[in-house]
Formats: structure tokens, C-alpha cells, sequence
């Protein structure tokens, strides 16, 4: 089994890519990830979904919108930041977007002064460091070595710190097993009232919801397609009973169902 995830080597992706695929190779973005399943060059995709402290990663959530795939797995991994570096001086620290985020307390704190520079991923701000002495990295210990050294570790902001990746299958992998289950809704309408239209389907036929987000259609300002995880599968008569409603809510829009999954936990 051949997976892809975001690079280059020792991202968190990979961790947890690690546990799904033999051979894990990369990609550096994550709409680059999905598009590549999508087109069926790779088994399976995995790609960061949200963050504990600073939480959703919104370019996967828009481009999950944009493909038709199936979510198989989510897996979720405890993030532990170190700093790393070649010496203690420096005078830009170079990571992901999300790692910069949420180590921002300690930074501002410890490094006042330094720059904050976002790259493709954590492991690239490691490449980075590795060739240059100003730059330091933000990225999972065990990158260390080869010239680097662990400056600090364990500066994310808070003490529990844990990403929620999904893993990505073509569409004929969708399974029927899966205790959790997400969808894509884009209502293509506005009225007052509309949101709970959405989710009384749900509370209605006792589904706990445990994700709803909204993100922007690109269609106008104040048009929104709706993210929604439930703690049901989506082969539950409940649930489909729910799903028919909504498939009646958003009969002008779409709706994505993008499956059902068991969460599987790596450290
Ligand atoms: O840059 C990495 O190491 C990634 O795997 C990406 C990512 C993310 O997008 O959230 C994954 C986990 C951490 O939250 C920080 C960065």
C-alpha cells in the first residue's frame, strides 16, 4: 500500500502516515496530497484536519470540498514541538503555519526578536536549519542531528496538544464500518433559521454532532458550505434518515459524503 502526505520527511504527517502505508512519499501541500489520490496515483492520502490549539487546517477542509474522495481513517497524534537549531543563537524561526501558531506564546516570551517565517511544513523548516546557522526549526524531536541540536523541547502553548489527520481513499474504498462520520453540505440558500434546519435532522434522531464548521463557497460574501462530523456511521438507518432530510435542504446545493471511520491513535 503506497500513501502520500505532506514533506518532506519527518513532518507529523509522515508519523502518521507511517501507520497506514509501507511506503509513504510526499508531497508539499496538502491540496497536492488529496488531488494526487484523487487522480488515482496513490492508495491513500493522509492530511492534516484540525489542530487542539489552533484548529482547522482550512486549506484541507476546502479542497476535501473540491474532490470526490472517501475518508477511511481518521488518526490522531499527540504534537510535542521542539526547537531546534544549530547553535543558540538565530534570528528566524522557520516551520509550518500551524507549528508557528501554537508555539506563539513561548516565541513571543523566549524570542521576541526573531522573525517567524511559515514554510511547507515543519520538516522543511528543518531542511532550512540545516543549511542555515540564522534559521531555527520547529518540528518533532527526533529531527534532530546531523547539525541540528534540541534547543527546547516541548514548547507548544499548551501541555495537551493533538492534530486529527484524515486519511483519504479513491471513492470505491468507502467502507460501511466506522463509528464516526463527516459530510459536506452547501446549502445554496439563506433564510433565517437555515443552520437549524441543518442540524435538528441530527438532534432529532439523537446524533451527536462533533464538528461543525463553516467555510466560505468562494460563490459570494456570506455563502457558506457546512463541515459536519457526527458520532454515528453513515450506514445507520438514523443517519440516513437524517441525510435524506438534508439531501431535501440542500436540493439547489450538494452534499458530500465523504464516509465513515474508526479513529486509531499514533504516537
Ligand atoms: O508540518 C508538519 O509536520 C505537518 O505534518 C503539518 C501539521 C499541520 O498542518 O497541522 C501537522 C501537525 C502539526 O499540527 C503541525 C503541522
Amino acid at each position: 500500500m503506497k500513501a502520500v502526505t505532506l514533506g518532506p520527511e519527518g513532518t507529523y504527517s509522515h508519523r502518521a502516515a507511517g501507520s497506514v502505508a509501507d511506503v509513504v512519499e510526499f508531497r508539499e501541500s496538502v491540496t497536492a496530497i488529496v488531488e494526487a489520490v484523487a487522480d488515482g496515483q496513490y492508495d491513500r492520502g493522509v492530511v492534516p484536519i484540525e489542530n487542539s490549539i489552533e484548529g482547522s487546517v482550512t486549506e484541507s477542509l476546502d479542497v476535501l470540498a473540491d474532490n470526490e474522495l472517501a475518508v477511511i481513517k481518521e488518526i490522531v497524534t499527540p504534537i510535542r514541538h521542539a526547537l531546534l537549531a544549530q547553535d543558540e543563537t538565530f534570528e528566524t524561526v522557520a516551520s509550518h503555519s500551524q507549528a508557528l501558531a501554537q508555539c506563539r506564546e513561548y516565541l513571543s516570551e523566549q524570542y521576541p526578536d526573531v522573525g517567524l517565517e511559515a514554510v511547507a511544513s515543519t520538516a522543511r523548516g528543518v531542511e532550512i536549519a540545516r543549511e542555515d546557522a540564522t534559521v531555527a526549526g520547529i518540528a518533532h524531536p527526533d529531527n534532530s542531528g546531523n547539525g541540528l541540536q534540541v534547543l527546547a523541547e516541548d514548547i507548544q502553548d499548551r501541555t495537551s496538544n493533538a492534530t486529527r489527520f484524515f486519511v483519504v481513499a479513491p471513492v470505491e474504498d468507502r467502507t460501511q464500518a466506522g463509528g464516526k462520520s463527516t459530510f459536506i453540505v452547501y446549502p445554496n440558500d439563506d433564510y433565517p433559521g437555515l443552520l437549524l434546519d441543518l442540524l435538528e435532522p441530527f438532534a432529532d434522531r439523537d446524533i451527536n454532532l462533533t464538528r461543525v464548521e463553516s467555510r466560505p463557497s468562494g460563490e459570494r460574501l456570506g455563502d457558506y458550505v457546512f463541515h459536519i462530523d457526527i458520532a454515528a456511521g453513515l450506514y445507520e438507518d438514523r443517519t440516513e434518515q437524517a441525510l435524506a432530510d438534508i439531501d431535501e435542504l440542500a436540493a439547489d446545493g450538494w452534499i458530500r459524503r465523504l464516509g465513515s471511520y474508526d479513529t486509531s491513535h499514533v504516537v
